[in-house]
């Protein structure tokens, strides 16, 4: 387990960066999520996202690339919302990971599997939290439920990969610089 201050060194490290996006329809009260069919995370349900890449102008533009890259729409008014840090408390040598979460209402396209994602509109009241990220359903609700308009930012502490130690998760008026 980690000590207080040794986690306040790791969120400290250089972090690799990743964005997240979510598509939201809230008249219909759900929500567009992917089924990762490869790599890291595969067999879980999840946003839309992925690594920015050094070719990509900026993080915005990264999260609309693994949109369209991943279910093939593109986002029209994504925003970001919130800012999630994870660390692997089991392995020292890896970099925090630091996710942009993204929310989007309104995207052009028809969303098409991938050879990356299986995508899927899931009633709010029946996202498949079972199988997804265990971070998940405790800052989703921040996500979908907009109408206080705060953002939020959260640590998470994960060990054995999937296993969720234990986290922070706060609301705030604006995101902190990074
Ligand atoms: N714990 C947790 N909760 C919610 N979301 C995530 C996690 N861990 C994660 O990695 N993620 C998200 C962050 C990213 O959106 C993806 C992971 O990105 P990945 O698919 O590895 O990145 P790509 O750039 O697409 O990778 P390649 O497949 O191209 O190598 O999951």
């Amino acid at each position: 387990m980690l000590r207080e201050e040794d986690k306040e060194t790791r969120k400290k490290k250089k972090k690799k960066v990743f964005t997240l996006l979510l598509v939201v329809d809230d008249e219909n009260e759900r929500v567009l999520l992917g089924e990762k069919k490869t790599g890291f995370g595969k067999g879980f349900w999840n946003g839309f996202g992925g690594k920015v890449e050094e070719s990509d102008p900026t993080v915005l533009a990264a999260a609309l690339r693994e949109l369209e890259e991943e279910a093939c729409i593109q986002a029209l008014d994504a925003k970001e919302v919130g800012r999630i840090t994870f660390i692997w408390i089991d392995e020292p040598e890896k970099p925090p990971w630091l996710v942009h979460i993204f929310r989007a209402d309104t995207y052009s396209g028809q969303e098409r599997e991938t050879e990356e994602m299986r995508p899927q509109w899931f009633p709010f009241d029946a996202i498949p939290f079972q199988q997804m990220w265990a971070d998940d359903q405790h800052w989703y609700p921040l996500v979908l439920n907009r109408q206080k308009r705060k953002n939020f930012e959260g640590t998470f502490n994960f060990k054995e990969v999937t296993t969720l130690v234990d986290f922070e998760l706060k609301e705030v008026q604006s995101l902190s610089m990074q």
